[in-house]
């Protein structure tokens, strides 16, 4: 299997706090990868050092061969590296399909003038976008809520939708901030359902950052787990839950 992204000791400081510690790690083409650790461990900071809201102070980060750190923001969604957030991001006052046509936005080729005059391109391209959006509804079952407005959705829905607009993008590495926080036990198992079929139907490689741990281990290849920015163990679910180190940072020792 071949490495998508590698991140090489990423060190990153805010003011006396390292959030990011030295850390090295590499996810696979194709596979499930996730991040657990405590609050505070750094889970966030490593999104944001990928999604490029970040600078490291140190390290090297590197998707498909392409430096990340040369790239801003816009330029990694490009690559085809996509985000969901721990706060849901969604325009709240516009539909599911709205919404999700703008997870198309990287793909646009057309300029304003020609949009503006809706020439055949334009129309092309939007039959395009349509489609691939069309798809992701079905996928995804949002065909009730395909006209809704963001506000007026439950928030398992609305979380599927922020899934929904990062699979739009026809991204190739899929990250996903705490997918499961916040859903019923029965939304959490869709969830775990949806990631799946991401990686076998559409063959898209997932980096989730993730507190619970049920989901974890039903869908993850492999986990790292991180405690105060660094590595404290990385391998399969069953390893890195059985691991003392991980049992005693995040369980207590009296949990073991
Ligand atoms: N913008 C920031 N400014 C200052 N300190 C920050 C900032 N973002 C994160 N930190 C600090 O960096 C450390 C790592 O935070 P981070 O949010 O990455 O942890 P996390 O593992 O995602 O936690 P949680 O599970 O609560 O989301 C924490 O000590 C946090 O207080």
């Amino acid at each position: 299997m071949s490495t998508l992204l590698e991140i090489n000791n990423a060190t990153l400081k805010f003011g006396g706090v390292v959030a990011v510690n030295d850390l090295t790690f590499s996810v696979d083409e194709g596979e499930v990868y996730a991040i657990v650790g405590p609050n505070g461990a750094g889970k966030s900071t490593v999104f944001n050092l990928i999604s490029r809201f970040y600078d490291p102070y140190a390290g090297a980060i590197t998707f498909d061969g392409h430096n990340l750190l040369d790239r801003n923001a816009d330029a990694v969604a490009d690559l085809g590296i996509a985000r969901t957030f721990q706060n849901i991001e969604l325009f709240d006052h516009a539909t599911v399909l709205q919404n999700l046509l703008v997870g198309r936005h990287r793909h646009r080729n057309t300029n304003l003038v020609q949009e503006m005059l809706f020439t055949p391109k334009v129309r092309r391209e939007e039959k395009r976008h349509r489609e691939a959006v069309e798809e992701v509804i079905d996928f995804l079952d949002l065909q009730p809520y395909r006209d809704k407005m963001i506000a007026g959705l439950p928030y398992g829905v609305r979380k599927v939708v922020e899934l929904g607009r990062a699979l739009a993008s026809g991204p190739r590495l899929l990250l996903l901030d705490e997918p499961a926080s916040g859903l019923s036990v029965e939304e959490t198992q869709d969830m775990r359902w949806w990631i799946d079929d991401i990686r076998k139907q559409m063959g898209i490689t997932v980096l989730m950052v993730e507190h619970d741990m049920g989901l974890v281990s039903g869908v993850s290849d492999r986990v790292l787990a991180l405690a105060d920015g660094a590595k404290l163990a990385e391998g399969t679910p069953q390893q890195v839950q059985s691991d003392p180190a991980v049992i005693e940072a995040y369980l207590g020792a009296g949990a073991a």
